[in-house]
């Protein structure tokens, strides 16, 4: 026998062996869809929402630590968002409004998966409609239109959002030609006043803060002031900032939150009662470049 006929023989063997543990593979999942499934009725009935980004984000941070093998955390990563979208799918439909053109679909595509529902929305404004409508699950909006939020809600005076930022996408630097580049980073935002609150035991949180009513210029002592204690802040304004939205600072990577009462006592030291801050939500953050 050649050495060709053995190298194929030996491929052929070889793919008898990954055939059967396709098969196993399908089988399990099939059983977690299984158990997916019992979840999502049991959330109906209590009234919860399908998507849980906490859950999801300890699951994979969990098996990423666990790993021993030659898997890359990304790559986790991606199997595992394929896998939530299809046991959400089992559970009902996560309907997901995209803003931001190709790039916001792109980049909710590259965040949930293939089994979810996503729609095409014009404008922040009709993605802010059909999230209180209740059409749609969750909003993907760029960074840049974050600052309408703070726009809408500058109106506000009890500072209170019905929304919660529950996630960030990235487009990856592949794909960050002239006019993705501009949509790099997007949000992902969805109904409730609830906070969402860090799991026990989660590393690092991330919070998002809005402060509006002064000018961009005005954060800086802000941030000088409680930048350095816990958190590092990053103004995000862009280059689309609304004439009297004010500033939007996002402080990241905060471990240890501090208490909202404590920012506006703060605020207000500095501001008097010209500026105000609200606190979109905090959410784990990944490792990894998305989330
Ligand atoms: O743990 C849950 O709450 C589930 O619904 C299960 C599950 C999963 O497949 O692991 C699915 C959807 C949620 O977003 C989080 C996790």
């Amino acid at each position: 026998m050649d050495s060709d006929a053995t190298s194929l023989g030996e491929i052929d063997r070889l793919r008898r062996r990954l055939d059967e543990m396709d098969r196993q593979l399908l089988a399990l999942l099939n059983q977690r869809m299984e158990v997916a499934k019992r979840i999502g009725e049991r959330k109906r009935r209590e009234s919860q929402l399908i998507f849980d980004p906490i859950r999801e984000e300890t699951v994979i941070r969990d098996l990423v630590k666990q790993d021993a093998g030659s898997l890359s955390p990304l790559g986790i990563r991606a199997i595992f968002q394929e896998i939530f979208s299809l046991s959400r799918a089992q559970q009902g439909v996560l309907r997901i409004g995209c803003c931001g053109g190709a790039a916001g679909l792109l980049a909710a595509h590259l965040r949930f998966g293939s089994s979810d529902e996503y729609r095409m929305i014009r404008s922040a404004e009709e993605g802010k409609r059909l999230l209180v409508e209740e059409s749609i699950d969750i909003l993907v909006l760029p960074k840049q239109r974050l600052l309408d939020w703070s726009h809408w809600f500058t109106g506000k005076p009890d500072g209170h959002l019905p929304v919660t930022v529950c996630g960030e996408s990235d487009l990856p630097d592949l794909l960050a030609n002239h006019r993705m580049g501009r949509y790099s980073r997007f949000y992902i935002i969805r109904l409730g006043t609830e906070p969402i609150r860090p799991q026990e035991g989660s590393q690092s949180l991330k919070a998002v803060f809005l402060l509006s009513g002064c000018s961009r210029e005005a954060t800086d002592p802000w941030q000088h002031r409680f930048g350095g204690c816990w958190a590092q802040t990053t103004p995000c304004a862009g280059g689309e900032e609304p004439p009297d939205a004010g500033a939007l600072v996002r402080l990241w990577e905060v471990f240890d939150p501090p208490p909202v009462e404590m920012l506006q006592e703060g605020c207000r030291e500095i501001y008097g009662d010209s500026a105000w801050i609200v606190l979109l939500g905090t959410y784990p953050v990944s490792s990894g470049s998305r989330l």
